[in-house]
């Protein structure tokens, strides 16, 4: 990794330790087994640049993970989230809330989805969210299965906790039952919704016999081990942004190299939390391997918001104020950056720099990182960005090519 800037550390003036490299994974070499959509995944969408291809026969691994497959075809279809599970389990209301904004209480008027709704996102990676109508068999020889599932990112089957929920779950193994065969690697996450009704005990009860019918069911039939994940989550609170993020997660192949560098950004620093949110959706993209806590989530997605509605009050064209500045348009934008005191268990900072068009980075830091050491995490933030656009440069392409209006 080639950076202009060395970096500082907030205690010693050390260089941050150098990025890296994240090698290709050899288990994902071998698809034959798949049918040729299978083997597509979604790195090839992230950074659809001509020089991001790895050509399959070369022998040195990229020494960073370059957004494509080496036997992925060169494609403009978009990774997709499909949004399935029983009638009125929360599908519509899920995908109102986190990526259009809609208060929950406003869900109670929504429609029932009658067809296939499909909706594209565009953000640090463009992908689309089909929302399936509930009652909807798909196996059914009418639908092209194939069609669905080829190019899917992560099959997310939303259960209705406060419902009996028995054919839910048995609709849910049918379904990886079937694609288990053509579509072994799809990532199945299941969100146990709408836990905001349910007391502690009965929720941690209903969220534990979900898990274990789901893998006493699937493991009579001779699958072991099924790619499947669990989270409870409800619209009225951080848990479906928090579900979301992971299930997001899994698809970004340069994650472990994002993880390292906000690990080097917070130990340089002395940052407590550090995270990478997609401001548009308030989905985080990475934070460092600490543990992470939803509280700490929480205080940053709040002031996501709060720093939105303030730039949208206070905010100016940037593309307009951009002008030929190599380095305001090597951006994308000027950095939008803030540093604000908050009483949270003593004297606890919030720091919050706008990486790009897209994403801003949050770090939450203790009583040790008072004020005073701001120049230099803003230095080694800085340092920060700039790796980032190496790994994400299609964000940062974009930003370029289409200033925000
Ligand atoms: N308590 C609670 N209610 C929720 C939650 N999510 C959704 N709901 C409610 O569940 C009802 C059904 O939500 P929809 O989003 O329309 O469900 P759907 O799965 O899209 O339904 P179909 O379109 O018929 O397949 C609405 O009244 C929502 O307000 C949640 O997290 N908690």
């Amino acid at each position: 990794m080639e950076s202009t800037q060395p970096p500082l550390s907030a205690s010693q003036h050390s260089p941050v330790t150098e990025l890296p490299s994240v090698h290709e994974d050899p288990s994902q070499a071998d698809h034959s087994r798949l049918k040729p959509g299978a083997q597509l995944t979604l790195m090839r969408y992230l950074q659809d640049l001509p020089d991001a291809e790895v050509p399959h026969t070369d022998p040195v691994p990229p020494r960073f993970h370059t957004g494509r497959l080496p036997n992925s075809k060169a494609g403009d279809g978009k990774p997709r989230l499909l949004l399935m599970g029983q009638r009125r389990s929360g599908k519509s209301s899920i995908s109102s809330v986190v990526f259009h904004k809609l208060p929950p209480s406003e869900t109670l008027y929504l429609e029932t989805t009658t067809r296939i709704k499909k909706e594209s996102m565009h953000s640090f990676m463009d992908f689309q969210v089909w929302d399936f109508p509930g009652h909807l068999d798909y196996f059914d020889p009418a639908f092209d299965v194939d069609n669905i599932f080829e190019e899917i990112g992560a099959l997310i089957w939303v259960i209705d906790a406060q419902d009996e929920y028995l054919e839910a779950i048995m609709r849910l193994n049918t379904t990886i039952l079937n694609l288990q065969h053509s579509y072994p690697n799809i990532n199945v996450e299941v969100f146990v919704h709408k836990v905001d009704g349910l007391s502690e005990d009965y929720k941690g009860d209903t969220f534990r016999d979900i898990i274990q019918r789901v893998q006493d069911e699937l493991s009579d039939h001779g699958y072991e081990n099924a790619p499947v994940s669990f989270y409870q989550t409800s619209i009225y609170d951080h848990s479906i942004f928090e579900a979301f993020s992971k299930v997001i997660q899994k698809l970004i192949p340069q994650l472990p190299t994002l993880e390292a560098l906000l690990n080097s950004l917070c130990s340089t620093c002395h940052i407590e939390k550090a995270y990478l949110f997609d401001i548009m959706s308030k989905i985080y993209i990475a934070t460092d391997t600490s543990p992470t806590d939803i509280g700490s989530y929480e205080i940053c997605s709040d002031y996501i918001d709060v720093v939105i509605d303030v730039s949208e009050i206070y905010g100016w064209p940037r593309g307009e104020q951009n002008g030929d500045d190599e380095s305001l348009t090597e951006t994308g934008n000027n950095d939008a950056e803030s540093l604000i005191t908050m009483e949270r268990k003593g004297n606890n900072y919030l720091y919050l720099r706008e990486i790009n068009k897209y994403l801003a980075l949050i770090c939450l830091m203790g009583d040790d990182s008072p004020a005073e050491k701001k120049a230099v995490i803003d230095y080694n933030v800085g340092v920060f960005q700039a790796a980032l656009k190496q790994v994400f440069p299609r964000a940062e392409r974009d930003a370029v090519e289409a200033p925000a209006a």
